[in-house]
């Protein structure tokens, strides 16, 4: 935001003003939520100035969804909240439909998108609820659809179903419905646009253009509220930023005015230590697995080794073809070529199954958190045991009680909360979600385990405790492979990283080269200048 469009800071009542005496766009005041017994939001307040972008932070399970489906009318709030819009009262709990026709618009982190629809339907969905079929005008519609994709230079076929399309693809639809949601229907230099996490499934580039995105919404007299973990994009996009603490305000601060310590110290109560893994690979350890020519497209013959108790990380820009090899590897993708060898036994990639990955001591994270990698409708404790329920047989069947008491210590090892074995995993917070999946694969101390962004949606003092844990698997003998265009991330655990562009591995980085600026640096001159791939790396 440049200094001109950047409200002014009025610091008499902590809101920032652009003009003497103007009022909040959103003023939600005293919003309590109790769940059963659970206090999840006690007595927040929040004010949102017209122009501003405001950062929402806190833990995982602090609240901020919970506070942002109260205005967005997808909880009732306990008797006492209120909401001001503009000045004017409106009405809390929110009816349904009713914040999209204030001018509000929302991005959850599930997306809320129909995968089996095209994403010209998608685009349409909130039309499609009230209107028949027959009353859209589909050409008209698509015609819209494509130039708005041509303002946001989004290049994608609206005539795809979203179910084909990448997940940062799939973000960046829900994200450019709402943007034209709050164009349309706000009136002019007024709507407040709500985005849940959308960056974590996002590239640099896809962040760097929904920034841009948010500027120029916010510099028409929009308002934004974003709730992230990355500290540093709060820092870098929001005027003011509101932190969340255990379901209470734990502070608002002028996001400039606060340091990197200050935002961690506000959301986790305490300073964090963050974790540094040694970055010494271990070159006596025997090779764990062996990847030969590996094909899954648009990886292109990808040939690596790794090495017990190596983390080794692959990163590069979506799209470049990092993310294919661990679901090439596990078998969970079709059309895949090349070989494993594991175990003292090479595997044709193509006749690979999940099944015959895992009976070799393979295991895999797939970053699709409530898709593929676990199910929302199973309790904790159902999705924790499932690769180790042999483990729990009696004569009697499955033991429960003892099932519950390891749930229940590996809930305090990993910090999920609330730590109750028995709850549904899609009642969890998306990072405490996370923390279980996580579980579930580290019990199981895999001969090579596959993480895809292993920490996302995962806040600052939660991850450092997953870092830990990869490590802890890794010291014990598990090769781990690491999937993650998060450069801080592969900068905190791993001992190598691969670079990939254009399907290829072109860049190794070792020992103290692996830092955040190093890998940031590589991913994109990797992507401008390839030359030579990489063809083998050992
Ligand atoms: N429908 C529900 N039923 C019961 N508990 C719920 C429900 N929705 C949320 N919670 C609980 O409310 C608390 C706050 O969750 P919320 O999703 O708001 O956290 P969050 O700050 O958005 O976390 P994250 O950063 O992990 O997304 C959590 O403990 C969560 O388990």
């Amino acid at each position: 935001m440049s200094p001109e469009q950047a409200p002014s800071v009025d610091l008499k009542d902590g809101f920032p003003r652009r003009i003497p005496g103007e009022a909040p766009a959103l003023l939600a005041r005293n919003v309590s939520k109790i769940f059963g017994t659970t206090k999840v939001l006690d007595d927040v307040t929040l004010a949102v100035m017209p122009g501003e972008v405001h950062g929402l932070l806190g833990a995982n399970g602090s609240g901020k969804s919970t506070f942002i489906k109260t205005i967005a009318g997808l909880h009732d709030p306990e008797p006492g909240a209120e909401l001001i819009l503009y000045g004017q009262g409106a009405p809390l709990p929110m009816p349904a439909g009713g914040a999209r026709r204030l001018g509000i618009s929302f991005v959850h982190q599930h997306l809320a998108l129909m995968p089996s629809l095209t994403v010209l339907e998608n685009m349409l969905l909130n039309d499609l609820a009230v209107e028949q079929n027959f009353n859209i005008r589909w050409g008209k519609a698509k015609k819209q659809v494509a130039e708005t994709f041509e303002r946001f230079d989004i290049k994608i076929d609206p005539m795809t179903r979203v179910q084909d399309l990448a997940q940062s693809d799939r973000a960046l639809i829900a994200i450019c419905r709402a943007f034209e949601e709050v164009r349309l229907n706000a009136g002019a230099g007024r709507g407040i646009l709500i985005l849940d996490e959308p960056t974590p499934f996002l590239p640099k580039s896809g962040v760097d253009q929904l920034f841009s995105l948010v500027r120029s919404v916010v510099a028409d007299g929009a308002s934004v509220i974003l709730v992230a973990h990355d500290i540093d994009e709060i820092r870098e996009i929001t005027d003011r930023a509101t932190i969340l603490r255990d379901g209470k305000l734990a502070g608002t601060v002028v996001s400039e005015q606060a340091s990197h310590e200050d935002f961690i110290e506000l959301i986790v109560g305490e300073k964090v230590t963050m974790f540094q893994s040694a970055r010494t690979p271990d070159h006596s350890k025997p090779i764990a697995a062996s990847v030969r020519k590996l094909r899954a497209s648009p990886a292109e013959n990808v040939s690596f080794d790794i090495r017990e108790g190596e983390i080794l990380g692959l990163t590069g820009l979506i799209g470049s073809g990092f993310d294919r090899v661990p679901e090439a590897i596990f078998g969970a993708q079709k059309d895949s070529d090349g070989t494993l060898e594991i175990g003292g036994q090479s595997f044709a990639l193509n006749a690979m199954s999940p099944g015959k990955a895992m009976g070799q001591g393979v295991a895999f994270l797939p970053a699709d958190r409530l898709g593929r990698a676990g199910i929302g409708t199973l309790s904790i404790a159902e999705n924790m045991i499932l690769p180790v329920m042999g483990d729990f047989r009696n004569l009697l069947g499955i033991d429960w009680g003892k099932i519950n008491t390891h749930v229940f210590d590996m809930g305090r090892k990993y910090d999920i909360r609330p730590n109750r074995p028995y709850q549904d995993l899609k009642s969890l917070s998306g990072g405490n979600a996370q923390k279980v999946l996580m579980a579930k694969w580290l019990q199981t101390l895999p001969k090579l385990l596959m993480l895809d962004e292993p920490t996302q949606g995962v806040d600052v003092g939660a991850r450092q405790k997953l870092f830990q844990a990869i490590d802890e698997a890794s010291r014990k003998g598990s090769a781990v492979l690491v999937a993650s265009t998060d450069a801080e991330q592969l900068a905190q655990i791993c001992h190598r990283v691969l670079v990939f562009a254009k399907g290829q591995i072109v860049t190794e980085l070792t020992g103290a080269d692996i830092t955040k600026d190093n890998i940031s640096q590589e991913t994109l001159r990797a992507h401008g200048t390839q030359t030579e791939p990489k063809q083998e790396v050992a």
